[in-house]
């Protein structure tokens, strides 16, 4: 039986990172998966894009596509304003739970809210359950097949309004054709992309942002 990736990573970083330290957490997190075990982060080089993205927009309302185990979470709620909400969405129970122990020890579980269950059910109750208008700021980073459907979803829920941003993490690797495809060509979207590298390898990989125009 033994553990799992998610918890091999949660018990490092319980371990190594100092409680209450969110960038210490984060930094034992990339140190263990390009060290010992490679996982599925946005990392540190296209982390430092969703910094400066998530500087720049300075979003009231987050929305993360794709838990996992905190990291990109961490890295989001680490640059917010007091007052600001972040919502993540994981589908994978025991990811869930990984991630919650994660935010624990970062010290930032009350900062952010986390839902379990597949995105394309959760999208349509967030206005009803949460009491959010609309997203400044979307990362989008959960299955590829789910990128553009799911992007759909939340212009049909008005869940966007012009000026909010999407972020979304491997649009080369493992690639999300139909996305780009849709944010690049729809008049609806000022699309841009950054190259970079897929976490922990050499791999080619990159980040589209694209802001809706409502
Ligand atoms: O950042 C990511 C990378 C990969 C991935 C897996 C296998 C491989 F060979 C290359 C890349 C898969 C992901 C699934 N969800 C969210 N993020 C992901
Ligand atoms: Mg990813």
């Amino acid at each position: 039986s033994g553990t799992t990736r998610p918890v091999r990573i949660l018990k490092y970083v319980q371990r190594c990172a100092n409680s209450g330290d969110v960038l210490s957490v984060i930094s034992a997190i990339d140190a263990y998966c390009s060290k010992v075990e490679w996982a599925m982060n946005v990392g540190d080089e296209k982390g430092a894009i969703l910094d400066a993205v998530v500087l720049e927009t300075r979003p009231r309302y987050v929305l993360e596509l794709g838990t996992y185990c905190g990291y990109s979470t961490l890295r989001i709620a680490h640059l917010l304003a007091p007052g600001a909400r972040l919502i993540t969405l994981e589908m994978n129970p025991h990811y869930a739970q990984v991630a919650i122990e994660m935010f624990r020890h970062a010290g930032l579980d009350a900062q952010v809210e986390l839902l379990v269950g597949s995105s394309s059910a959760l999208i349509p109750q967030l206005r009803k359950k949460l009491d959010i208008e609309k997203f400044d700021l979307v990362f989008i980073d959960h299955w590829k097949v789910s990128y553009l459907p799911d992007t759909k979803l939340l212009e049909e829920c008005g869940l966007l309004k012009a000026g909010s941003v999407l972020l979304a993490d491997n649009v080369t690797c493992p690639g999300a054709p139909d996305y780009l495809q849709y944010v690049r060509n729809s008049p609806r979207y000022q699309s841009q992309y950054f190259p970079a590298r897929l976490e922990y390898l050499q791999v080619e990989d990159g980040v589209e942002k694209s802001v809706f125009l409502g």
